[in-house]
């Protein structure tokens, strides 16, 4: 990377601009967007460690479009063991239904996907539950539902015009619309048959068979991204997850089972990842060679990226302080700005054959083309993931009508009440003392990119359009290529579109 000027201190990625330069690349789709940090990831995004970010179906569905999630810590192993699982059954080619059932109201539905195109409920005959959101139950079990379980496919934007206390079984009608796997294909010919399977079906959804089961569902949108997007998968083919361990505890034995469940990658997480716990932590994993790319952090400088690579971390998580939901540098001081702190820290790791995963504050697709210019290899996105369908828990109205969903910082008093439950009164109290992180906030969906998905093609095609303007044909070569200006803050104002007239 070239910067222009001489910044008179540290950056973040409202200081910075890209500068335009000659090109060869002479299409948007002719940019390779694998980070190549050694993980299965095609797109440099990954969802991070929040428990209101990375559930199995937030994590299934960006994988499905290269990108990663990282399951959080906090949960007990059990339940992220089931999570890995889950997402391993999914199929890479389709989506994966949400399942409802036929008692379930209106209302129940509206609590699981939004009104919009695009979307919709598979619903079955009785209790939803037995499909497990899909599956057919315990470890084993044949994926998919059975077809004769299947009343039919619910697209959400009824929902808008029905009564609340309306049974979704009597809102379905007509013939199941179905398209065998087979008829999928490849590229443009999968876009082609789904398209005519709509058309002849007048269904926006369709459900995929294999023999006589129902293994996922598409639409038309899916069937393009399936031609734009490779999907991050494991050496069997199935989509690639990752998961995080913290620096307490038994970290060899939680690190094991992961790798067992079938994590891609670990990802080693604490606060302030510059301390002796993680390089006795990050040692102990080195230890048991589990042969998984392992991201650790947090840091921010070129000490710290030498010390965790010594331990033995592939990957660096860098970011103290720029997240949406943290307030450690308004409570302590720390942090430094985030540009500055991905450019020094990917300088120290590329030395080293490392590589650096830019964690927090994204809020544009602008941000992440500035972190990977500045030389990260992907970028961790948590509360901008947590307003999307895909995200764990429930949608919610406000007042005025419009969705959210609840999202809570990892170093929030919330959070670290439910992580140490188990701790004695005295403990918890103390631990309580320390709160980084705040407890409740709205994440709005965005009623034009509802899904996790919409975002990704959001930030990816912005990302694209960079690369182009850098004359970059891959990750590589924008970190190469990438010619950056500093700006003030009036240049900043100046690059935002106008909704209203001045
Ligand atoms: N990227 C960021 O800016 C930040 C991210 N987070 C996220 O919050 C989650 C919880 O992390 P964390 O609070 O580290 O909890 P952890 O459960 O991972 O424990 C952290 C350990 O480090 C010790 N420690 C020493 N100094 C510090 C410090 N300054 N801050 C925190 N712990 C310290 C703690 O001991 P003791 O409790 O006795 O002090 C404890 O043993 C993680 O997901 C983390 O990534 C949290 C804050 C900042
Ligand atoms: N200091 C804190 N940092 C937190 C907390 N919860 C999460 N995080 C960090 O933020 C990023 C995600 O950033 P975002 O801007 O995309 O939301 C996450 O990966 C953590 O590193 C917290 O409570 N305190
Ligand atoms: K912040």
């Amino acid at each position: 990377m070239q910067i222009s000027g001489q910044p008179t201190g540290d950056l973040t990625y409202s200081d910075v601009y890209l500068i335009p330069r000659r090109s060869a690349v002479g299409s948007r789709f002719a940019v390779d967007l694998a980070p190549g940090d050694g993980t299965p990831a095609t797109i440099p995004l990954v969802a991070a460690n929040m428990n209101s970010v990375s559930g199995p179906r937030l994590a299934a569905t960006l994988a499905r479009r290269g990108g990663l999630a990282v399951l959080p810590q906090d949960p007990p192993l059990p339940v992220v063991e089931e999570a890995i699982r889950w997402v391993k059954e999914r199929p890479a080619s389709c989506d994966a239904p949400i399942v409802a059932g036929a008692g379930d109201t209106a209302a129940d539905a509206l609590r699981r996907v939004p009104p919009s195109e695009q979307h919709g409920l598979v619903v079955v005959r009785g209790d939803a539950e037995r499909y497990a959101d899909g599956t057919a139950g315990p470890s084993g079990a044949p994926v998919g539902i059975p077809v004769a379980e299947v009343l039919g496919v619910l697209p959400a934007h009824r929902l808008a015009s029905v009564p609340e206390d309306a049974r979704l079984g009597d809102l379905v009608r007509g013939e199941l619309p179905t398209i065998p796997v087979a008829e999928l294909g490849e590229g443009r010919a999968a876009f082609d048959a789904v398209l005519a399977a709509e058309e002849a079906l007048g269904a926006p959804i369709l459900c995929v068979l294999e023999g006589d089961r129902v293994v996922g569902t598409i639409t038309s949108r899916s069937a393009l991204r399936n031609a734009l997007y490779a999907p991050a998968v494991d050496r069997d083919g199935r989509l690639a997850v990752t998961a995080a361990v913290g620096i307490n505890g038994d970290v060899a034995g939680k690190a094991s089972a992961l790798a067992a469940a079938g994590a891609d990658v670990l990802v080693v997480d604490t606060a302030h990842g510059h301390q002796e716990g993680m390089i006795r932590a990050l040692r102990t994993i080195a230890d048991l060679d589990l042969g998984l790319p392992v991201a650790a952090g947090n840091i921010v400088t070129a000490d710290g990226v030498h010390d965790l690579v010594n331990a033995g971390a592939t990957i660096l998580k860098v970011g103290v302080g720029p997240g949406a939901m943290c307030t450690t540098r308004m409570m302590t001081a720390v942090g430094r700005p985030q540009f500055s702190a991905v450019l020094e820290t990917a300088e120290a790791a590329s030395e080293l054959g490392a590589h650096v995963w830019a964690d927090g504050g994204v809020r544009y697709p602008r941000d992440v083309a500035l972190a990977l210019a500045a030389g990260a290899a992907s970028i961790m996105i948590g509360s901008w993931f947590a307003g999307t369908i895909e995200a764990p828990g429930e949608l919610v109205a406000d007042p005025g009508g419009r969705l959210y969903k609840e999202s809570w910082g990892m170093a929030s008093t919330k959070a670290v009440q439910a992580r140490f439950g188990g701790l004695d009164p005295y403990e918890r109290a103390r631990k309580e003392l320390f709160a980084e992180g705040i407890s409740s906030s709205k994440i709005y969906l965005d009623p034009q990119r509802p899904s996790v998905e919409d975002l990704v093609d959001m930030i990816t095609s912005g990302v694209r359009s960079s690369f182009t303007y850098a004359g970059a044909g891959s990750v590589a070569e924008f970190h190469e290529r990438a010619h950056v200006g500093l700006q003030s803050a009036a240049g900043y104002e100046e690059g935002k579109a106008l909704p209203v007239s001045w």
